[in-house]
């Protein structure tokens, strides 16, 4: 059902899903998967890499969201590609989270039908059979980091601007139930607890001490290393790696998918409610404000 209002929105959106479904294939070559989403595919090495291109700071709006599902599926159904790296193609950004324009504004249903793409892209990020690998070349906030948190390796560049966490107190909201688990299932409750609460951004080397990435390398050599822990990773027998990655991962999406249509309904009246709405706003100016 997700996909197919996934669809709905990228037809509304007026992308052609023959153009997208060709440049997730496994052509050697360079193609551009949509608008938003950048396809590498090394076919013979059986790895591709996505990069985000949603300008100016690869937000997720409900295109972009709906674009990186459509191309995940496409990847997860062609069993060339085992491994794929999720990276920026503007270094300096990895992703800015949740677009703050899709929840300010607008009306249930529409809230509705950008909560249940949040909860598409995690879902098939965190279960997925294939072997992720997160390439951040930039700064990833909220929404951002929780899809780095859903790859299996986090690979983060050495650059105290970049900063990782989920900051979603600072903002007046409040991370839902599966950001929290996804969290606590990489760092553990302790110092989840205390990053959701103070709503912590960690520059590379805190990120790499608490557990948020496994390995900070100069900017230049992010890829690389990606590369190279994916080379490492498809050395583990495909059916071995991936029920075991089931077995750790699948309670935690079976809690979400359980009580998906309630965790939308939550999410539209909090997000409805005038006082969250006002706090949005008021963030949104700052960054404005950051600016002049
Ligand atoms: C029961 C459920 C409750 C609800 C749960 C909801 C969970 C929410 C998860 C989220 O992901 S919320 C989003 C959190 N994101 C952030 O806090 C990031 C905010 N942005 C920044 O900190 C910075 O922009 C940056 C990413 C560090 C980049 O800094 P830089 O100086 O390079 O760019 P800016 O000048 O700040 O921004 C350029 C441009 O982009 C706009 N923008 C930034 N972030 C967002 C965003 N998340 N959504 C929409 N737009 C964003 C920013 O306002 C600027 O716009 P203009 O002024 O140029 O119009």
């Amino acid at each position: 059902m997700a996909l197919v209002a996934a669809r709905g929105t990228l037809l509304r959106a007026g992308v052609r899903l023959g153009t997208e479904a060709a440049a997730c294939g496994r052509n050697g070559t360079r193609r551009s998967a949509s608008h938003r989403v950048l396809v590498e595919p090394d076919a013979a090495a059986g790895i591709a890499t996505i990069k985000f291109k949603n300008p100016p700071v690869n937000s997720l709006t409900l295109e972009f969201l709906t674009e990186l599902i459509i191309c995940l599926e496409k990847l997860e159904n062609d069993k060339t590609f085992r491994g794929v790296i999720l990276t920026s193609n503007s270094p300096g950004i990895f992703s800015a989270g949740l677009d703050l324009r899709e929840m300010c504004g607008k009306n249930p249903a529409h809230y509705a039908e950008y909560w249940r793409a949040v909860q598409e892209l995690w879902l098939k990020l965190y279960v997925s059979n294939m072997i992720l690998v997160a390439a951040i070349n930039g700064a990833s906030p909220a929404g951002g980091c929780l899809m780095s948190l859903s790859c299996d390796y986090r690979v983060l560049a050495d650059n105290p601007r970049y900063k990782v966490g989920l900051n979603e107190t600072l903002l007046g909201i409040v991370a839902p139930f599966w950001f929290r688990d996804t969290l606590v299932n990489t760092i553990g409750h302790r110092a989840s607890e205390r990053a959701l609460q103070l709503g912590l951004l960690f520059p590379p080397a805190e990120a790499l001490q608490v557990g948020m990435v496994d390995q900070v390398v100069p900017e230049d050599q992010v890829h690389s290393t990606a590369l190279s822990v994916i080379t490492q990773w498809l050395a583990i027998p495909d059916h071995a790696r991936q029920l075991t990655k089931s077995m750790m991962r699948k309670a935690t999406t079976d809690n979400l998918i359980k009580q998906r249509e309630a965790d939308i309904q939550n999410f539209v009246s909090f997000i409805s409610r005038d006082s969250i709405q006002k706090s949005l706003q008021m963030y949104i100016e700052k960054l404005k404000q950051k600016k002049s």
